[in-house]
C-alpha cells in the first residue's frame, strides 16, 4: 500500500469518528426527505441517493422519502402533446393530466427510487418500499383552492386547478409499522392522495413532505432540490432562516416560483412539531450526509 492511500485511510478514519456526535443525534430518529424531480438527474446520482438512504438506515436513522417528479411529469405530457399550466408552482390537473402524473409518479419513478434502494441495501439487506397516499389511507386530501385578484376590479376570483390535493390528514400508521419492523424497510412516498369519495388527487411533493414530516413528528425535514439553499438578492446562500424571516422571504419576494411552497412547507411543518427543515442541493453527491453529520451542514436550515 502506498504512503499516500493509507494517509487516505486515516484521513476516512477521522471523518468518521468526528460524525459521531452527530450519529448519536439521529439515533432512531426520523428523518424525511423530499427528493425533487430536479434533484434526481442522472441515474448514477439518483443511485447515490439510494445508497446514502441505505447508509443512514445502517446508522440507526429513519428514512422516509417522498419523492417528487415534476420534470418528469413535464416531458411525458410533452410527448403526449398536452401542455401544462402552473398556478403558484401548482400544476393545474385535468383527467388525462392525472392519468399521466399518476403513471409517472406512482408507476415508474416511486418503483425505481424503491429499488435503487434495495439493491444499494442488499448486502445488509436494507429494503426500499414503494407506496403513496393511496396505500393504506396514508394520505386524505381534499381539492386546492386558489384564489387569485384580478387587476382591474380588484375582485377575488377562484381559480380552478383541477385534480390538485391539498392534504388534510395523513395517517402515520403504516410508515410507523414498516420504521418500527424487524426488517430494515426504507418507505418511498409518490405524492399522490385520495379524497374522502375516493377521487385521485395530484399533490405537490414538497407540500406532501411537510404534511408526512409533522404528523411522524420528524427530527428534520431536508427538501433536496436543485440549488444550494435560499439564495438571498444578490444570489448568495442565507444558511439559517426563522419562521418569521422565512415568511418574509415570500412577501418581500426574494422567494419566487417553486422556492414558495418549500418555504410554505417548512414553516407549517416547523409549526408542527418538526425541529427543523433544510432546503438544499440534492444534485451534490452526498448532500444529506454533510447536512446530518458535519458541523456545518449544507444549505438553509428553517427553524422556529
Ligand atoms: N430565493 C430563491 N433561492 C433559491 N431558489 C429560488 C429562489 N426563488 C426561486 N427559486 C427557484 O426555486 C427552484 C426550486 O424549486 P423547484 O423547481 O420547484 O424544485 P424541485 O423540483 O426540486 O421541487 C430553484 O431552481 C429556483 O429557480
Ligand atoms: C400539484 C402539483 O403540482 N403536483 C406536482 C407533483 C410532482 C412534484 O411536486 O414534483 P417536484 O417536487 O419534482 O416539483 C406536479 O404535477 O408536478
Amino acid at each position: 500500500m502506498s504512503d499516500k492511500t493509507e494517509e487516505a485511510g486515516w484521513a476516512t478514519a477521522k471523518t468518521l469518528a468526528e460524525a459521531l456526535p452527530f450519529i448519536q443525534r439521529y439515533d432512531r430518529e426520523i428523518v424525511v426527505i423530499k427528493y425533487g424531480g430536479h434533484a434526481m438527474g442522472e441515474e448514477a446520482v439518483a443511485r447515490l441517493f439510494a445508497a446514502d438512504a441505505v447508509l443512514l438506515k445502517l446508522l440507526g436513522v429513519h428514512p422516509v422519502v417522498v419523492h417528487g417528479g415534476g420534470p418528469q411529469i413535464s416531458a411525458m405530457l410533452d410527448r403526449a402533446g398536452v401542455k401544462s399550466t402552473f398556478i403558484d408552482g401548482l400544476r393545474v390537473t385535468d383527467e388525462a393530466t392525472m392519468e399521466v402524473a399518476e403513471m409517472v409518479l406512482s408507476g415508474a419513478i416511486n418503483k425505481e427510487i424503491a429499488n435503487w434502494i434495495t439493491i444499494a441495501g442488499r448486502e445488509a439487506d436494507v429494503r426500499g418500499v414503494g407506496l403513496s397516499g393511496k396505500d393504506a389511507r396514508l394520505l386524505t386530501v381534499t381539492k386546492a383552492r386558489r384564489t387569485t385578484r384580478d387587476p382591474g376590479s380588484q375582485m377575488e376570483q377562484v381559480v380552478d386547478l383541477g385534480f390538485v390535493g391539498e392534504p388534510k390528514k395523513v395517517d402515520p400508521m403504516l410508515i410507523q409499522a414498516l420504521i418500527h419492523a424487524e426488517q430494515d424497510y426504507v418507505p418511498v412516498i409518490a405524492p399522490i392522495g385520495v379524497s374522502e369519495a375516493g377521487q385521485t388527487f395530484n399533490v405537490n411533493a414538497d407540500t406532501v413532505a411537510g404534511a408526512v414530516a409533522g404528523a411522524l413528528k420528524a427530527k428534520r425535514m431536508l427538501l433536496l432540490t436543485d440549488v444550494k439553499g435560499v439564495l438571498d438578492k444578490n444570489g448568495n446562500l442565507i444558511r439559517q432562516l426563522t419562521v418569521a424571516e422565512a415568511f418574509d422571504a415570500i412577501k418581500t419576494g426574494v422567494a419566487t416560483g417553486g422556492m414558495i411552497p418549500k418555504l410554505e412547507t417548512a414553516i407549517a411543518a416547523v409549526d408542527a412539531g418538526v425541529e427543523a427543515v433544510v432546503i438544499l442541493d440534492g444534485r451534490r453527491p452526498h448532500a444529506m450526509l454533510v447536512e446530518l453529520f458535519t458541523e456545518h451542514g449544507a444549505g438553509t436550515l428553517i427553524r422556529a
